[in-house]
């Protein structure tokens, strides 16, 4: 028997339009017209991360996604002061907490929800007021997704970034033991009446797969539909990933 599945959204990260623009120091290319054309391609949110370095998205990119955007806008930060101040005054749809530092390529590791302490939860507490959904990015770990619905998150993004990698390495065993974990992570989760989501270093093959978890709600992809659309153009890359999606629910929807 197929079971039905709630259906699975797709949020682009333009973050890495901005670190080509950035390179050269001018206006172009410009992270906004790729939001723009994303949500014109099918994309059901746009996810930009305002690192404290402003190494690729910057503020006033922040500010004109809020100002044109007609579809939900995903503010990836650090749970920092500086960033709470402004993610309060642009008000988006969701803020999606993270760890950051500086030094580091790209974003490694889940936050420390448990580590966060009283001054995190303040900080979920503050957003989720002022009417934004708090996300917070962690790893599957079950500590971590039972403090984060302790302190009131309304969302977990699963980091599915050690997964991606195994997989990359050709570390077939480790790769599979960490999609357990995500799998595990997803379902005990939704039994705490988080929303699942999922994000990082994906591509079509493991969107695919991934899209099989019935409890995961959203994924949130970047680099690799960026690095796509060099090739293809934008609005193919995203075709692509949304048929390797609604293939990879359908899968799990009859494995269920
Ligand atoms: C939090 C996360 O996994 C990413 O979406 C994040 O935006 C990565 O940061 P960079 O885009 O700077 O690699
Ligand atoms: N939160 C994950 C995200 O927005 C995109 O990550 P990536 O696909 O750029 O690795």
């Amino acid at each position: 028997m197929t079971a039905i599945v709630p259906p699975l959204r797709l949020g682009v990260n333009v973050d890495h339009v901005a670190t080509v623009r950035n390179a050269r120091g001018g206006a172009l290319p410009d992270p906004v017209r790729a939001a723009q054309l994303a949500a014109a391609s099918g994309a059901d949110g746009i996810t930009a991360h305002l690192r404290e370095d402003r190494r690729h998205i910057r503020d006033d990119d922040m500010k004109r996604l809020r100002e044109v955007l007609q579809i939900p806008l995903n503010f990836e930060m650090a749970a920092t002061d500086e960033m709470v101040a402004l993610a309060l005054g642009l008000k988006p749809h969701a803020c999606c907490l993270v760890p950051e530092r500086r030094e580091e390529r790209t974003t490694e590791g889940g936050l420390d929800v448990i580590g966060g302490g009283i001054d995190l939860a303040h900080k979920v507490e503050a957003l989720g007021k002022a009417g934004i959904r708090v996300s917070l990015f962690i790893a599957p770990d079950p500590d971590q997704i039972a403090r984060s619905a302790d302190i009131g998150a309304a969302v977990i993004e699963l980091h599915t970034g050690a997964w991606c990698e195994f997989i990359a390495a050709g570390e077939g065993e480790a790769a599979e033991a960490e999609f357990a974990r995500l799998a595990e992570g997803a379902r005990q989760a939704t039994a705490l009446g988080l929303e699942v989501h999922a994000g990082h270093g994906l591509d079509f093959a493991t969107a695919e797969r991934i899209s099989g978890l019935h409890e995961i709600r959203e994924l949130n992809i970047g680099h690799f539909l960026i690095g796509e659309a060099i090739f293809d153009g934008l609005e193919s890359a995203i075709r692509l990933m949304r048929t390797a999606m609604a293939r990879g629910r359908a899968q799990g929807a009859k494995a269920a």
